[in-house]
């Protein structure tokens, strides 16, 4: 487990968070904090709010109430979102991995990763693609810069969407279930990736089904349920000993399905 400093701002502050869909609450006034250098893995069952969860945290859902705050600068306060402007200059700070990886397909591997730095960080191109090579370097992908996504398997075309958020230089990591549409021979490549990233201090919040790496690499797991967050607490405590039967059930479920 990482050492957290107590005094230290947190990178993520969530307070009572609410959104609904039509007249069905999803996220019913969550309070949670993300510490810098922490993974925060959410875990539970489907449809219990997970993605909407992340999804409020750069903007992409925009909820009815609360408030969430990154490095310290609100991204919305009582459910109103920062005027655009601000609010993009803000998710740049957030790099978010989607389970459908969202690459730009007429786009080489190595145009993906560089176009947000050369029109949102105003790099030239030479300069992106420095920084972009380095990247898939780190992703493994150093081969395929010249690629087309179609030609790239999933695992390589998550990984390259990796490299593409770190492109932006974020504070703040977000995974959607980044495995869940892999083949089973393709996950290990991408959760190898996103060690790699929480071990050089990268603060992350994944979303996922992958109890193994919720074990192994994250900090804190959060589960949700019924609207809200029902236990957070060290994945050790959270496995073995949890305080919830809802975790316990859901938990014998996911891991007798494995
Ligand atoms: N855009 C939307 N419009 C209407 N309902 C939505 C929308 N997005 C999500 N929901 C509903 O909100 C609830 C929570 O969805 P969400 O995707 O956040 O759950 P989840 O825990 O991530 O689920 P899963 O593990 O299946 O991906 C679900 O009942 C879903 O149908």
């Amino acid at each position: 487990m990482k050492e957290v400093n107590p005094n230290a701002a947190p990178m993520v502050r969530i307070r009572g968070l609410r959104k609904s869909f039509g007249s069905h609450v999803v996220l019913d006034g969550i309070d949670f904090d993300v510490q810098p250098s922490q993974v925060v893995v959410v875990i539970g069952p489907s449809g219990s709010g997970k993605s909407t969860f992340l999804r409020c945290c750069n903007g992409l859902e925009k909820p009815e109430g609360g408030s969430v705050e990154i490095c310290g600068r609100p991204l919305m306060q009582d459910g109103r979102m920062l005027p655009d402007h601000d609010l993009n200059a803000l998710r740049e700070e957030v790099g978010m991995v989607f389970q459908s990886f969202n690459l730009f397909p007429h786009l080489s591997v190595l145009d993906n990763v560089t176009l947000g730095p050369r029109k949102l960080r105003s790099l030239s191109r030479a300069e992106a693609e420095v920084e972009a090579r380095a990247l898939l370097e780190k992703v493994g992908l150093a081969h395929k810069a010249s690629a087309m996504p179609a030609s790239l398997s999933g695992g390589q075309k998550q990984r390259v969407a990796i490299a593409r958020a770190l492109a932006m230089k974020p504070r703040v990591m977000l995974f959607d279930e980044p495995t869940s549409a892999l083949d089973p021979e393709l996950v290990g490549e991408v959760l190898q990736v996103m060690k790699l990233l929480a071990s050089e201090g990268m603060t992350m919040m994944v979303v996922t089904h992958e109890m193994d790496f919720a074990r192994e690499v994250g900090d804190v797991v959060v589960v949700m349920d019924g609207g809200g967050i029902i236990e957070a607490g060290a994945p050790d405590v959270i496995f073995t000993n949890p305080s919830q039967e809802r975790t316990r059930s859901f938990l014998q479920a996911v891991l007798t399905r494995t």
